[in-house]
């Protein structure tokens, strides 16, 4: 028995969690994480009242204490800034990743330590063991359709230590059972999406609303300008609509395949297109973190969420690592994070710094 407490987002996986804590015999508190207030009106849905108002309904039908800890000054300073930095930088950053590392077993996670409770769990589908030694490892989440480990690769040893994530050992279906089987108010709320936490506002919404526009050409290979943009930031390697430009051949759009900071030039080409550079098998990974010790030789990699984990060799090259995949990869994308996998379990994570061939 210890004193848990869950992260409460108003979402049905998060409901479960903290009632199944309670059920095991935990001593539960639900916290809502106030990180993001639409306060600059930037066009879209922010429904974080609606959301702490579930998150509250859920607390009182369990019979459990409810608090809103307001995190808005820390989440426009790990994420936010980190977020319109990437951009201005010319890479994309990847908030949902960081937010775990630095919000929900960061400062939310300091916040519950410093209060007196043992661990924080939330409603991640991600699976935690614990080994014999005493440390924690993470293992991908019950449900392959649902597996949210990618999103926990740069967690420390220290917070996966202190995360509980029940229902990760459930299959989506078995939540919404579980759900029912509780009646919690949320068993039938739809599931969230949008950027961490910043509700259901678009990327490039809120992009446009903290990145000056910077135009410039959309150029094919060979140089031909197509059209013109509004700025680098708001397009993302391997990206086939929204850039408006008409491609001649039937049934074949352009893709993104190359930003070009210094003149501003957005790359585009066909899919099948030699030369384009859309796919690349080696890559150096930066800013690494491991969960249970530096790991080198022949590992399994998934370079974005929801991508096939994809066998790698990986040599250490001074503070960085040269990943090279077996299979050519499409679009892979500096700032992005490559998960590292032995199997299923997850041991890690880095960032994309340079692409090679
Ligand atoms: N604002 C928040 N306050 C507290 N905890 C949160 C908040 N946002 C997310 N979490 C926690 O992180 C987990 C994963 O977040 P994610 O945004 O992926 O939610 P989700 O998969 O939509 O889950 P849910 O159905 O619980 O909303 C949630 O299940 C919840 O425990």
């Amino acid at each position: 028995m210890a004193r848990i407490m869950v992260g409460l987002s108003g979402g049905v996986d998060s409901s479960v969690a903290a009632a199944l804590l309670q059920e095991q015999g935990h001593e539960v508190v639900g916290g809502y994480m106030k990180n993001w207030i639409n306060d600059e009106g930037i066009a879209g849905d922010c429904p974080w009242e609606q959301d702490v108002e579930d998150a509250h309904a859920v607390a009182k039908h369990l019979g459990i204490e409810f608090r809103v800890i307001d995190l808005v000054d820390h989440y426009r300073e790990r994420i936010v800034d980190y977020l319109l930095a990437g951009y201005r930088d010319g890479i994309t950053p990847n908030p949902d990743v960081f937010c775990n590392r630095e919000m929900k077993f960061g400062v939310f996670l300091d916040y519950a330590l410093s209060q007196g409770f043992e661990a924080v769990g939330t409603g991640h589908y991600a699976r935690r063991r614990e080994l014999a030694d005493g440390s924690a490892v993470i293992l991908r989440g019950a449900d392959p359709n649902k597996d949210q480990s990618y999103f926990l690769a740069m967690m420390k040893p220290e917070q996966i230590q202190r995360a509980r994530f029940p229902v990760g050992e459930l299959l989506k279906t078995q939540v919404r059972d579980e759900a029912r089987r509780f009646g919690l108010p949320t068993a039938e709320k739809k599931d969230s999406q949008g950027i961490c936490f910043i509700g259901n506002i678009k990327m490039n919404d809120f992009l446009t609303h903290y990145v000056k526009d910077d135009p410039g050409e959309i150029v094919d290979l060979e140089g031909r300008v197509l059209g013109t943009h509004r700025g680098l930031h708001l397009f993302t390697l391997g990206q086939r609509k929204g850039h408006g430009v008409a491609s001649p051949r039937d049934g074949m759009a352009y893709v993104v395949v190359r930003k070009e900071p210094e003149s501003k030039r957005l790359v585009v080409a066909y899919e099948d297109q030699e030369g384009s550079g859309l796919y690349s098998s080696t890559c150096l990974v930066g800013s690494l973190s491991w969960m249970n010790g530096a790991r080198h030789g022949v590992l399994d990699a998934q370079p974005r969420y929801r991508a096939k984990s994809e066998r790698v060799t990986v040599v250490a090259e001074g503070d960085r690592l040269r990943v090279n995949f077996q299979r050519p990869q499409r679009a892979l994308t500096p700032g992005q994070v490559c998960a590292f996998y032995d199997g299923g379990q997850l041991l890690g994570g880095g960032v994309f710094e340079v692409i090679e061939a």
